[in-house]
Order: structure tokens, then sequence, then C-alpha cells
């Protein structure tokens, strides 16, 4: 984690820009370069959804296409929700990172540590899904365990586990339940969280905040997409949206 670290002190902010990409073809290639390059200054990270460019005659191309537009020094999560026996998730990987050139990736743990262990590569960041922001999330994450917590509780506990072995592994943990926040903060102390559901899922950002920073005032990604997306001025969006997460949190520069 150490290039978003050193992102995060240097630009001073927490926040994610999302790329979730919608419109015609020439519409969809201005607004990105726009977004970028309005967004880049105030930016921790940059995520873009691989379903919104896969789903797109010539895809990939225009992912590897962003992410090459994204400043050098701001991290890239391809949030793909990875999530396969460990031979195929090796496919994955090396579509992410060498492919796609991205410095982390969004996994899905239902499979075990296997589907994760692939992604752990030297300088790469793995988000692990832990507790989601969608509301059904709580039918499969919620379900208490007979040896004690829940299934989202044991996501957490692979990741810092994972974490622990080979570096370089976080948690998605959605903006969406500050409860949930404060607990995955309870067992995973020191890992980073990317939270998205900030914006058009309407996560509480000052709740969010209060529940999961770490003791430092770091450790929170908070990711927004259609928000800024949408927005008539995305500078503006982005610019706000970091005062308002920074209100909250000890300046660092
Ligand atoms: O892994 C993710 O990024 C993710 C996890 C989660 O729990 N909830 C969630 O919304 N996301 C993603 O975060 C983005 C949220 O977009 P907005 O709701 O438009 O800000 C989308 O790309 C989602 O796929």
């Amino acid at each position: 984690m150490e290039k978003l670290t050193q992102r995060v002190q240097y630009a001073n902010c927490l926040l994610c820009v999302g790329l979730d990409p919608v419109g015609d073809d020439a519409q969809v290639a201005r607004r990105l370069a726009e977004v970028i390059d309005q967004t880049s200054e105030y930016a921790a990270a940059f995520k873009p959804n691989l379903a919104f460019f896969l789903s797109r005659e010539d895809g990939v191309k225009l992912l590897r296409e962003t992410v090459q537009r994204i400043p050098e020094s701001i991290p890239v999560i391809l949030d793909g929700k990875f999530g396969d026996i460990a031979n195929t998730a090796d496919h994955y990987a090396k579509f992410a990172y060498d492919i796609v050139g991205a410095d982390g990736v969004t996994v899905n743990p239902y499979m075990g540590d296997d589907a994760i262990v692939p992604f752990a590569r030297p300088g790469k960041m793995v988000f692990v899904l832990a507790k989601t922001s969608n509301k059904p999330a709580h039918s499969l994450q919620d379900v208490a365990l007979t040896r004690g917590g829940s299934l989202s509780d044991c996501a957490a506990t692979i990741a810092r586990k994972l974490d622990e072995q080979h570096g370089g592994i976080g948690l998605v943990v959605g903006a969406t339940n500050a409860e949930a926040v404060a607990r995955m903060r309870r067992l995973t102390p020191e890992q980073w969280f990317l939270v998205p559901g900030v914006g058009a899922q309407g996560g509480d950002l000052q709740a969010t905040l209060k529940a999961g920073l770490r003791a430092d005032g770091s450790g929170l990604l908070i990711n927004t997409s259609r928000a800024l997306w949408q927005a008539a001025d995305a500078d503006l969006a982005a610019r706000e949206l970091v005062a308002q997460i920074n209100q909250f949190r000890p300046v660092s520069v």
C-alpha cells in the first residue's frame, strides 16, 4: 500500500474517483478524459469498474487508454470483483496488472484464500469484499457462523491474515452501514478500506468516517462514481467532497 499511502499524504485526501462510464462512444471518451483531468488533483486513487468497460465494443482498449491517462503517481484499482480458483485467478491477475496496468483490484472471497492470493503481488493492492454497500448484502454476509461471528467477519479475518502473510490486502466496506464499518474496523484496526456508497447510494459520509478512520486519520478510500460522472463541474464536486472528508480528519500537510 506504499504508493497509496504516499499519494494520500502528498494530496492530503482520501477520495477515490470511481469511473463507471455511461453514454455513447464519443461522449464516454470525452467525459472520461474530463473527469480524470478535472479530479486528478484531488484523487487519492481512481477505480474504473470493469463491467462498464466490458459492456462496450473495444472496452479493453478504452480501459487501457483510461489507465494511461491517469497520472502515474495516482494508484488505479480495477474493480472486477474477481473470484475463482487460483489457476484461473492467475489469469485475471495477469489481465488486471499486465494488460490493464492497474495497481490494485477488488476480489470476491467466496471461494476462499486461493481466490485472493494470486492477486497479492509485490507492490499491488487487493481489496477483499467484506461488507458491501447494497441492501440485500445481509442475506449472505450477515449469516451467523456456528463458530461465532458472521460471514463478513470471516472475510475480514481472512483479509487480515493474508495481509500479514503477503501485505497489500485491504477490505471493501460499504458506506451505507456505519455500524458495520465500525465492526470491520474493530476486526482489522490497521487495514485499508475501500468504501463505496457515498453519493448515489446515499451513504452517510460523516458517520462512515467516524466509524472507519484509523487512529492516524487515514485508512479509508471514500469512493464515489455516479456523483462525479454526472456532476456539471467534476472539479468543484471533487473539491467539495475532499473538503467535507477533511473536516473530519487531522490535517497531515
Ligand atoms: O467493490 C466496489 O467498488 C463496490 C462494492 C460495494 O459494496 N458497493 C459498490 O457500490 N461498489 C462499486 O462502487 C461503485 C459505486 O458507484 P456509485 O454508487 O455510483 O458511487 C460501483 O462501481 C459499484 O460497483
